[in-house]
């Protein structure tokens, strides 16, 4: 901080006359201050006290011509500041031009230039407030003097004690507000980042480490805050003695004061030299010391070249941010760094507002390049399942019903499974659930094996919600968002032509085009979603709505990509009959009840599958979400899959645990046993797949 003073001190001594002609308009500003006690005293004792008004009167008239010549004063030393603080403003501005021009950081720059104003403002008022201090009690002290000296002696002592306690806090408190403001800045600025990334922060299930980070940096400003405030106590205290005492000091002492020779007049205008004069040029001075001069040396610091930028004082201080404007951020999409993907706590939020499992994919398993490996998982549990759930119970609050019970299912790879209900049955819970984003009540979940939540699932498994999230950049950057190593542009080109990609990747230029989110529709950001999805080395793929911007054609293209992925599994919340279609098997959610069949038994057995499939002529496509403004009630189109090789369910979980004995020794699956169910009616049982395709 010295360092400052020594600038400060040169700043001022090149500009000498500036100086000079400031302090000779302050002696005129001042004038009105030593009148202020003084004409008041006279006018008292030369006149009315002594029965000359005219005398009287006379002082008074003084007094007002010298508010007036202060006044005048007062507009020319504002002159004076100006010549003095514009020259401060015009270096500061060169400087920071000349660094954002030659680090060409246009964002920078404009944060740059408004501390620039900062800085300006504060060193003025700072300019005014200690020359109106300094100026103002000379004038107060010379009329006490001449008023009589032993008014010197009762007002001085406590004035001197008061500054002298302000001079010796002002540095301990200037270093606790710097570092307050520091703590203030860095919050907000970090506010400014987490609020506009909050999709980034949910997309990489960031939440609990921002919110610690976050949480951290709130503590931070409070202890810095008390810390100020402790030391603010003495601000008030030097205050107290240096500006109220006196006047308290005035009054008890004023009977020894008149017996001593004071005057009456003389008396009154000591009081009004320490109350309308002293007091209110102390308080400036204390406020406006204490709080814009640390405000000031803060935004020096940060303006000033870093060949002499100083090193922040005090151990507590926190070194300053990049700048306001481009402070150190989360990671952005365009460089992204591996994050934590599994969230830590309970459900925390909606999975179709998320975004995908995103470098957690490749991260977890970087050596599994080779698509072709990425259903045999080498490293996975023998014979694991590609996903499975154990009982698992989810709600969303601890007093809320539960959204899925006890729910067993169990899916071997390469299966191409659609999860159809009506709209808020579960659907998207589920999907969040296997995706990591919520974490159950009870019961387990497995992908290849692997414990969800974990890395190692994380690491298996790819989210593809409705809300696709694509980032500025270019579109290579964005369909290779979940791989750890670059992609090659054919494999990149293959997977854009299987999934359905290929005509916007060429009419946006190719690979290395940039994207512009906005100008996408939310059909071409799905497709974009899909794409990088596909070319993850996750083997298990959920699709929680991520084709409802797409024309039935294009849908079924994406899905058909997906399930024929190479030992790829497919999850698809389904938008339309044709994905229940084309599945292999079909996952009815009915509260909590499910019925798991392939599409043709689910039709001839589950009202609740008919109703939503609908009848309608032949071909249709009709959505199997009510909201849907698109859906058109229908029948199932031709070339159904007649696969009836297996079909169980379970029911409610009285019903289900009532039915495991009874599942255990019926439920190997097969044509037979779903023969005896009657059309509508419940299986009970576990709910299972066989691992045989
Ligand atoms: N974050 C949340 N907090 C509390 N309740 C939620 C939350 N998200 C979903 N729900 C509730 O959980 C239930 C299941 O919601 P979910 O989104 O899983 O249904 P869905 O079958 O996917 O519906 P849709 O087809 O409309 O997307 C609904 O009643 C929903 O209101």
């Amino acid at each position: 901080m010295t360092h400052h003073y020594r600038r400060g001190l040169r700043f001022l001594g090149a500009r000498w006359p500036v100086v000079v002609r400031l302090a000779a308009w302050s002696v005129v500003e001042t004038g009105q201050t030593f009148l202020m006690g003084y004409a008041p005293a006279r006018a008292l004792d030369d006149g009315f006290l002594v029965g000359r008004s005219d005398v009287g009167l006379g002082w008074l008239a003084l007094a007002a011509l010298a508010v007036l010549a202060g006044a005048y004063g007062t507009s020319r030393v504002y002159r004076a500041v100006a010549a003095l603080v514009e020259p401060l403003r015009d270096g500061l501005v060169r400087n920071v031009v000349g660094r954002g021009v030659r680090d060409g950081d246009g964002a920078a720059l404009s944060g740059l230039t408004q501390q620039v104003e900062i800085a300006r403002d504060t060193f003025a008022g700072l300019v005014m407030v200690s020359r109106s201090f300094l100026f103002t009690s000379a004038g107060a002290l010379v009329g006490l003097c001449s008023l009589d000296p032993l008014l010197l002696l009762v007002v001085a002592p406590p004035l001197a004690a008061g500054v002298a306690l302000f001079v010796v806090t002002l540095r301990p408190l200037a270093r606790r507000q710097r570092t307050f403001l520091l703590a203030d800045e860095e919050l907000a600025s970090r506010l400014g980042v987490v609020c506009a990334g909050l999709r980034d922060v949910t997309a990489a299930g960031a939440e609990d480490r921002v919110g610690a980070e976050l949480g951290a940096r709130v503590d931070s400003e409070t202890r810095a805050a008390r810390s100020l405030a402790r030391w603010g106590v003495l601000r008030v205290a030097s205050l107290t003695v240096g500006g109220q005492l006196p006047l308290v000091l005035l009054l008890v002492t004023a009977p020894w004061l008149l017996a001593h020779g004071v005057t009456t007049g003389a008396l009154v205008g000591a009081l009004s030299y320490v109350a309308q004069s002293l007091l209110p040029a102390l308080q400036n001075l204390v406020h406006g010391l204490g709080t814009s001069g640390s405000r000031l040396v803060v935004v020096l610091q940060r303006l000033a070249p870093p060949a002499v930028s100083a090193q922040p004082e005090g151990p507590a201080a926190p070194a300053p941010p990049a700048t306001p404007s481009a402070p150190a951020a989360l990671p952005r999409p365009r460089r992204p760094r591996p994050d934590p993907a599994e969230p830590a706590g309970p459900a925390r939020r909606h999975p179709s507002r998320a975004e995908p499992a995103r470098k957690d994919t490749g991260r977890a398993e970087p050596a599994r390049k080779d698509r072709s490996r990425a259903g045999s998982a080498p490293e996975d549990t023998n014979g694991a399942a590609a996903l499975h759930l154990a009982g698992v119970t989810f709600a969303y609050g601890p007093g809320s019903d539960p959204v899925i019970e006890n729910l067993d299912l169990r899916l071997p790879h390469g299966t191409h499974l659609a999860v159809v209900g009506p709209s808020g049955i579960g659907k998207s819970t589920l999907a969040g659930l296997v995706a990591g984003l919520l974490e159950p009540v009870r019961g387990e979940i497995r992908v290849h094996g692997h414990p969800v939540p974990g890395e190692a699932a994380a690491g298996r498994r790819v989210l593809i919600p409705q809300e696709a999230y694509v980032f500025t950049g270019t579109l290579a950057e964005n369909l290779g968002y979940l791989r750890p190593d670059p992609v090659p542009e054919a494999e990149l080109r293959a997977a854009a032509r299987t999934v359905g990609l290929d005509e916007l990747l060429d009419r946006l230029g190719g690979p290395s085009a940039e994207v512009d989110p906005a100008a996408l529709s939310a059909g071409e950001r799905q497709l974009i979603a899909l794409t990088r999805a596909y070319l993850s080395y996750a083997p298990l793929a959920l699709l929680d709505e991520a084709t409802c911007h797409l024309d039935p054609s294009a849908e079924e293209r994406a899905e058909r990509a997906f399930a024929a992925r190479p030992g790829g599994t497919l999850v698809v919340v389904a938008h339309r009959a044709g994905s229940a279609r084309r599945a292999g098997r079909v996952l009815v959610m009915d509260g909590r009840c499910v019925d798991l069949g392939v599409h043709e038994d689910l039709l001839d057995r589950s009202s609740l599958y008919r109703d939503l499939i609908g009848g309608g002529p032949a071909g249709s496509q009709p959505s199997l979400a009510p909201r849907d403004p698109d859906g058109v009630d229908a029948v199932a189109g031709p070339g159904l899959a007649r696969d009836r090789r297996h079909v169980v369910a379970h029911g409610p979980v009285g019903q289900m645990e009532a039915s495991r004995d009874l599942g255990d020794g019926g439920s190997g699956g097969g044509e037979g046993e779903h023969a005896q169910l009657a059309p509508g009616q419940r299986h009970l049982g576990r709910l299972e797949e066989p691992e045989a395709q």
